[in-house]
């Protein structure tokens, strides 16, 4: 069963095209990461799939119910980029008092504690931290035990410490099986929190696989040595390279078939000498892939 079915949705604001024609199927139990720089559409994507924002055409479905319905049968958490908590109410108060509003809620305790919140259940919101905050908003998403969970920005100003905790609560929360969907710009969160990597630019999807596919796709690999003063004429020739950089004494090929390189500089007769095969970081992979669609 589809999670989450989005079909052809755009959305303008004015003359800026937030997002165009953006298609994306989401199976029950995928953890989703929508990757992409500033104004890339995110925001927008999330919240008509959320039905907070009405699009121009296209179509969404949360479990083959409108965004609207199936908010209203609890199917669906949200945390987005803001929200003010009751400064007043404490947190097992807020955490509580949104439990209260869903069919089937999680125990509270349980919320509390995925959330990191169990030493701050008596503390009032307004004497929270930033990122004590944040983990309020994420209990108050999860609360209800939704089987869909939309997170814009989750992370968005938190420290290194914060996030950690944070992504443990978030995959503890998906290994029920459940659906999440998060946006961000930290590429690093992405890989190490997601099955599946979809690349947005300029209100369009422009790549879409696993961590590992999106890597691949921007730019294969290097197979770099040192030449200790070896010549390095005639190694743009060899098979499957695609380009040669020499930087000093180091010599960098790159490749998609960096097995076939290494064969192949073995039988050239040099000596290689701290040989290392290189992936691309997430980061070289996804500028390269917002790059190539300007
Ligand atoms: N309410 C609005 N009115 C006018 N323009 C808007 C509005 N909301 C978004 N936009 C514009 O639409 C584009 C997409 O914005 P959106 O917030 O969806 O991107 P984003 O990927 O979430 O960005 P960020 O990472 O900065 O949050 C941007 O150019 C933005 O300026």
């Amino acid at each position: 069963m589809e999670a989450i079915s989005v079909e052809g949705v755009a959305k303008s604001y004015g003359n800026v095209r937030a997002v165009e024609s953006l298609s994306l199927r989401v199976p029950a139990g995928q953890v989703v990461a929508v990757l992409g720089p500033n104004g890339a559409g995110k925001s927008t994507t999330v919240g008509m799939m959320l039905g907070l924002i009405e699009p121009d055409a296209g179509r969404v479905e949360v479990f083959g119910k409108t965004p609207a319905e199936a908010g209203a049968a609890g199917f669906v958490g949200a945390m987005l980029q803001n929200g003010e908590l009751a400064p007043n109410l404490t947190v097992r108060e807020v955490v509580g008092f949104v439990r209260g509003l869903y069919p089937d809620p999680m125990p509270l305790d349980e919320v509390l504690e995925l959330a990191d919140l169990t030493d701050l259940a008596k503390r009032r919101t307004g004497r929270l931290s930033g990122g004590q905050a944040q983990r309020v908003r994420f209990a108050m998403a999860i609360a209800g035990a939704p089987k869909v969970l939309v997170l814009d920005e989750p992370t968005a100003a938190l420290d290194v410490e914060s996030r950690r905790t944070f992504w443990a609560g978030m995959r503890a929360y998906a290994a029920h099986g459940r659906t999440i969907l998060f946006a961000t710009h930290h590429l690093e969160e992405a890989d190490e929190n997601a099955d599946r990597v979809v690349v947005v630019a300029r209100g369009r999807i422009v790549a879409d696989g696993t961590p590992a596919e999106i890597k691949q796709r921007a730019g294969g690999r290097a197979v770099r040595f040192t030449l200790g003063g070896q010549p390095a004429a005639g190694l743009e020739r060899l098979p499957a390279v695609t380009t040669v950089e020499v930087d000093g004494d180091v010599a960098t090929l790159h490749t998609a078939d960096p097995d076939t390189v290494v064969a192949a500089l073995y039988g050239t007769g040099l000596t290689v000498r701290d040989l290392e095969i290189t992936t691309p970081a997430l980061e070289d992979a996804f500028l390269s892939l917002t790059a190539a669609n300007r």
